[in-house]
């Protein structure tokens, strides 16, 4: 039954306001509850007054028919590109980036580091096996991360970085990007006014700028004395990359594509590779499938990257992992132009926010939309094939979408697999099927492990 899409719902400032500065979570609850199903709603919250939309049919207009018209500025954007540079796109360089990412992070170049990844995966679970001897729990939540941040950074900055180094910027970003998160929930607030966490965002991004400039300065150094540099790792391929008038990117561009590119890797895959295990938990006949699959695949392991396609299960998991706690859970864009969405008509200067979030939790779309399900994304499946395009905004859609998809899809995999094939995880106390909701979308309290070892590694 088509839902009536031209209906619009306004949760006024007080009813709204004090219930999402309390606990995001809760205020965007409200929405939902308001949306019944997907109108569209307008958010008293202060002058920006936004416009929230959950539905596949308003997200297709918004992000892959009418893009240009809908774009990466203000709100999250502004406190953001002090981390990362630019995102808007507005002077063409973005572009370039976005070009030089996918072509590290897609397609022929990914296959061709998928055994790197895995064993820089299984070297990092190596490290865990100590620390988690004799039952004592490991923190997901610190320990994920950390995982990723030596995989990305493998991969990304091959030997440019040290693995030191590599964890102290991993640990900066996690700070800056909590650190911004007293903004994000005050997005009336100008940005030359002094806020909380300020200080604390402007020493995490000193050390990342302290640990950044000089990889940049050495790669172009290196690059003066010996030309081209051969290099596949990004700031390689940034410093051979030429914009569209022939210009090299500057220092700062290149700082900025490098952490870019880490930052949008890291903090998502972090707190998805936290939330992970409390689900499988909470879901012991997926998790019983995983084991069985990985068991079959892997066996005793280690996991190398041939083994990673074939986890065809343990890749749904994480699909539907990201659709229930997707933790890019909104995506904020400020109109251009006058526009109707949906019947409704939307004013330029106004800011639309897209809700991967409240998409995923529509009924219609989704059936039964908070059961676990990794069923929901067999590849070649009737349901699959029958569902909206855009009824799954975990990675983003339109000329911004993710790049790195793919990345995240083998690197979840390898992770699964690397601590299944030699334990059996279990909470070491219950985590709350509530996420907390800052930056990004993750567990509420830190997610505690036990790994017991199974017979083959104890
Ligand atoms: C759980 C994992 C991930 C999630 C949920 C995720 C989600 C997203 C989303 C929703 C966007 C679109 C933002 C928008 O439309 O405004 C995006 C963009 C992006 N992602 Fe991811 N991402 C993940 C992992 C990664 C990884 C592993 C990489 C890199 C290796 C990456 C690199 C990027 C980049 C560079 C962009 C910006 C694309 C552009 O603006 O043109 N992401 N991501």
């Amino acid at each position: 039954m088509p839902v009536p899409f031209d209906r619009l719902v306004t949760v006024p400032f007080r009813r709204f306001a004090p219930r999402f500065a309390r606990d995001p979570l809760n205020g965007i609850e409200l929405v939902e509850s308001a949306s019944a199903g997907g109108d569209i709603v307008r958010l008293g919250l202060g002058p920006l007054r936004p416009y929230v939309l959950s539905r596949p049919e308003h997200i297709e207009h918004v992000m892959a028919a009418n893009p240009g018209n809908y774009v990466r500025e203000g709100w999250l954007w502004e406190p953001l590109s002090r981390l990362v540079g630019d995102t808007s796109g507005s002077d063409g360089l973005w572009w370039k980036k976005r070009e030089v990412y996918q072509q590290l992070v897609n397609g022929p170049a990914l296959r061709g580091f998928a055994d790197d990844l895995a064993a820089t995966v299984v070297g990092a679970v190596d490290e865990l096996t100590d620390r988690a001897r004799g039952g004592a729990p490991i923190n997901a939540s610190e320990e994920m991360p950390r995982i990723v941040y030596r995989a990305i950074t493998k991969v990304l900055l091959g030997s440019r970085i040290s693995i030191p180094h590599a964890d102290r910027l991993g640990d900066a970003l996690r700070v800056a990007s909590r650190a911004m998160q007293p903004r994000l929930l005050a997005p009336f607030v100008p940005a030359r006014m002094p806020w909380p966490k300020d200080r604390e965002f402007t020493r995490a991004l000193a050390t990342v700028n302290g640990i950044a400039y000089p990889i940049v300065e050495q790669a172009q150094a290196d690059a003066d004395k010996d030309g081209s540099p051969e290099g596949t790792d990004i700031v390689s391929r940034l410093l051979r990359a030429r914009t569209d008038d022939g210009q090299r990117f500057t220092r700062t561009d290149l700082r900025d594509g490098m952490v870019g590119l880490f930052t949008a890797g890291t903090e998502t895959t972090g707190v998805a590779m936290a939330m992970v295990w409390a689900v499988l938990e909470n879901n012991p006949d997926v998790a019983a499938r995983v084991y069985d699959e990985v068991g079959r695949v892997v066996g005793a392991g280690p996991v190398t990257g041939a083994h990673l396609p074939e986890l065809v299960y343990t890749r749904q998991v994480a699909l539907e992992m990201l659709r229930i706690y997707p933790p890019g859970w909104m995506l904020p864009r400020m109109i251009k132009q006058d526009d109707v969405i949906g019947g409704v008509p939307v004013k330029a200067g106004g800011l639309i926010v897209l809700s991967p979030y409240l998409t995923h939790r529509l009924a219609d779309v989704w059936p039964d939309p908070h059961r676990f399900d990794p069923d929901r994304h067999t590849p070649g499946s009737t349901v699959v094939r029958e569902r909206h395009r855009y009824a799954y905004l975990s990675f983003g859609a339109g000329p911004h979408a993710c790049v790195g998809r793919q990345f995240f899809l083998l690197e979840a995999v390898a992770i699964i697999a690397a601590l299944v094939s030699r334990f059996r995880p279990r909470l070491a106390e219950p985590v709350s099927s509530k996420p907390r909701l800052g930056l990004t979308l993750g567990p509420s309290t830190p997610v505690r492990l036990i790994l017991d070892p199974l017979p083959a590694s104890a």
